[in-house]
């Protein structure tokens, strides 16, 4: 590449070229044979604007409010777990990146840095994303304390039953590290192997004991999920009880449908990310189908949609478009620049 980066591909092409390739692929990769992922980007490339000439746009103000917070631009932080696998100072970074840019950064669970430490690094809003362990403990915990530590939403996501089989992690024997934010409550670290010494890439980059690349005969993230971690047998009622725990709003991530849009309305959610996980979970399908659904829903009013959108002016309620939520935090990091990679985007409705 001939001097400076001016655009996102050229970002994150610098970023395949710093990052070990276990790392790079466990970030831009999809699931499965990423058809989905490839369907993503198309889709996204697919979308056209249709530009009205002749409007004074000398004073353009992109400013918005999410759940009542002000936000400079209608884009979040999306949760992305492992920062640290990208820059040494991991989540902290990225939520002072947050804060210098006025958004709202959302916290992986699977983060790097503690929930307190990203905490006290700025005054960036925060929400949480959780899932729901099957040892519920292990969720209060990190829901109290993102609760006491000021964090201001739970983005419970709600697409991984059970986590997506990516191929390239398993053909680079990707396994977890030990969590920081699971220290003391359950083992995060899964390796049968032996450990290997970080590349010299890692080394470069200052990567941390902790994260040191294993050895082992397949990728253990997927066993760990589905044995140890999350609760398959989440449902709707479920929704009371992580209510029952917490006072902070609550969203959920990864809806598809309006069928799950209108539930989401009748259990009393506060907002909706309508997300496809990144395509990191299956055959999702993309965001543009939903969110045309969703416009459908509450704005059009389509005869057939008659019933449903009753169901939701009864609740009191409209959906709009709030923010896109991106991942592009790793980018953001490794490149020092507050440029972001908006390959694919969730989008959250209020
Ligand atoms: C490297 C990486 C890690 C991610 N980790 C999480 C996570 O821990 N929790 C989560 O809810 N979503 C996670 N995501 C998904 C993002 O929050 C986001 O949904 C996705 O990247 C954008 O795709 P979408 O437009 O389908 O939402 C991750 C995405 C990436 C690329």
């Amino acid at each position: 590449m001939e001097g400076e980066p001016v655009n996102v591909n050229e970002f994150q092409e610098l970023a395949r070229q710093a990052l070990p390739k276990i790392y790079y692929d466990y970030y831009s990769g999809g699931a499965e044979d990423e058809y989905t992922l490839k369907q993503n980007v198309e889709a996204f490339q697919g979308i056209t604007i249709r530009p009205r000439i002749l409007v004074d746009v000398s004073r353009i103000d992109l400013s918005t409010t999410v759940l009542g917070y002000q936000i400079s631009v209608p884009i979040l932080i999306a949760p992305s777990a492992k920062h640290k696998w990208a820059h040494p100072e991991g989540e902290v970074a990225t939520a002072r990146a947050a804060a210098l840019c006025d958004t709202i950064m959302i916290l992986s669970y699977r983060s790097t840095c503690t929930i307190e430490e990203v905490a006290s690094s700025c005054n960036a809003v925060r929400f949480f994303q959780c899932y729901v362990y099957k040892r519920r403990d292990i969720s209060a915990n990190l829901l109290q304390r993102a609760e006491r530590c000021g964090y201001k939403a739970i983005v419970l996501t709600v697409d991984s039953p059970r986590l997506g089989r990516r191929e390239k992690d398993i053909k680079n024997k990707m396994v977890n590290p030990q969590l920081k934010n699971f220290e003391g409550l359950i083992s995060t670290r899964v390796s049968t192997g032996s450990v290997e010494s970080p590349s010299w890439k890692a080394q470069l980059l200052g990567f941390t004991d902790d994260i040191h690349v294993y050895v082992d005969d397949g990728s253990k993230i997927e066993a760990f999920d589905a044995n140890t971690a999350f609760d398959a047998s989440l449902s709707w009622k479920d929704i009371g009880w992580l209510r029952s725990i917490t006072n902070l709003p609550v969203l959920l991530k990864g809806v598809l449908t309006h069928e799950d849009a209108i539930k989401a309305v009748e259990v009393g959610v506060d907002g909706i990310v309508v997300s496809n996980h990144g395509a990191r979970q299956g055959k999702g399908r993309f965001y543009v189908g939903i969110v045309m659904e969703l416009a459908l829903l509450v704005d059009l009013g389509a005869p057939w949609m008659t019933d449903i959108k009753a169901t939701i002016l009864s609740h009191q309620r409209r959906f709009t478009i709030q923010a896109f939520v991106i991942s592009s935090v790793s980018w953001i990091n490794i490149c020092f620049t507050p440029v972001v990679f908006l390959a694919c985007t969730s989008l959250l409705y209020t």
